[in-house]
């Protein structure tokens, strides 16, 4: 940890004079302390993760819980051929696994809240180290960062190109979250709830139709732990606590697109494709199969 909060406190003075200061080059000097959740972070990243020609994307997304951040990073995967790495994802993998982090993860994340930056790192540093064995290149990050910290550690290590922020009215959020539900054989995420929203105050009216799973995945169906009422609360709560600082972060360097959602998929996919300049993609009909 000792790693991590000098290196939290060097990129945190350096951002008021020189925003640059959290190179590769500064982590390298970092990689002759001891073994550390960054320095696994750094070495499971592309040799070069430096923007350049030829290059695959490198994205974030940021978002409240039950936004659509899983299921519009999938989609953007598929189109561009790189891997969706949600970090959600990782810890409910480390959970059903039964090691020796599960029980202390399952009580945090069952309460709404957020594990300890340096397991998160160390979970991403291994999903990362799996892609670079297999050749994949680039990244959609999905839940991370989520704070302040974990940005800086990020951009310390590569160069994220875009911070996608997707924003849904509040009260589409709880809505959505108590609906999800995912196939427990074959992982497809699914959304049981019919959202319809009348318009007031100028907004327009808001539909989004539930997403039902096929007929082979209906009795197989799993609703997430903390999926109930009370935590999905807890989460929006912390996430609304810790993402201001996240998202100024991507807006003072240029790299935060803000994204409204205006409905479900069929609205949002094509407007979503226009925002990110990738409308005319000839993949995109197949990839929002
Ligand atoms: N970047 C992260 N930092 C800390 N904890 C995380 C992070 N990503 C995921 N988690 C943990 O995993 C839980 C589930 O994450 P996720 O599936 O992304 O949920 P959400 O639907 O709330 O966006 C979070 O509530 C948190 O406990």
């Amino acid at each position: 940890m000792a790693v991590l909060n000098r290196l939290f406190f060097r990129c945190t003075r350096a951002a008021a004079s020189t925003p640059a200061f959290c190179t590769k080059s500064s982590l390298n000097d970092l990689h002759t302390a001891p073994s550390s959740a960054t320095a696994a972070l750094s070495s499971a990243l592309p040799i070069d993760g430096s923007k350049g020609k030829g290059r695959n994307v490198q994205w974030v997304f940021l978002g409240c819980p039950g936004v659509g951040k899983g299921t519009y990073a999938a989609r953007l995967s598929n189109l561009l051929g790189v891997p969706h790495i949600a970090t959600g994802d990782l810890v409910r993998h480390e959970l059903s696994s039964h090691g020796p982090l599960s029980s202390q993860l399952s009580e945090i994340v069952n309460q709404g809240k957020l594990i300890s930056d340096e397991i998160i790192i160390d979970l991403l540093s291994k999903r990362l180290e799996d892609a670079r064995a297999k050749g994949e290149t680039g990244f959609i990050l999905d839940g991370f960062p989520r704070t302040l910290r974990q940005a800086e550690i990020l951009e310390g290590v590569t160069d994220i190109d875009l911070a996608i922020n997707l924003k849904l009215r509040e009260e589409a959020l709880i809505a959505k979250c108590l609906g999800r539900r995912l196939c427990s054989e074959c992982g497809g995420n699914y959304n049981v709830a019919c959202i319809d929203i009348e318009g007031e105050d100028g907004n327009p009216r808001m539909y989004m139709p539930p997403l039902l799973p096929p007929p082979q995945c209906e009795s197989k169906l799993i609703t997430r732990s903390d999926d109930t009422e009370e935590v999905v609360k807890k989460r929006l709560q912390v996430y609304n606590e810790m993402s201001q600082p996240v998202e100024e972060f991507y807006r003072s360097r240029g790299k935060l697109l803000e994204f409204d959602l205006p409905g479900g998929i069929p609205e949002s996919w094509p407007k979503l494709l226009q925002a990110l300049n990738l409308d005319d993609h000839e993949d995109k009909k197949t990839a929002a199969a």
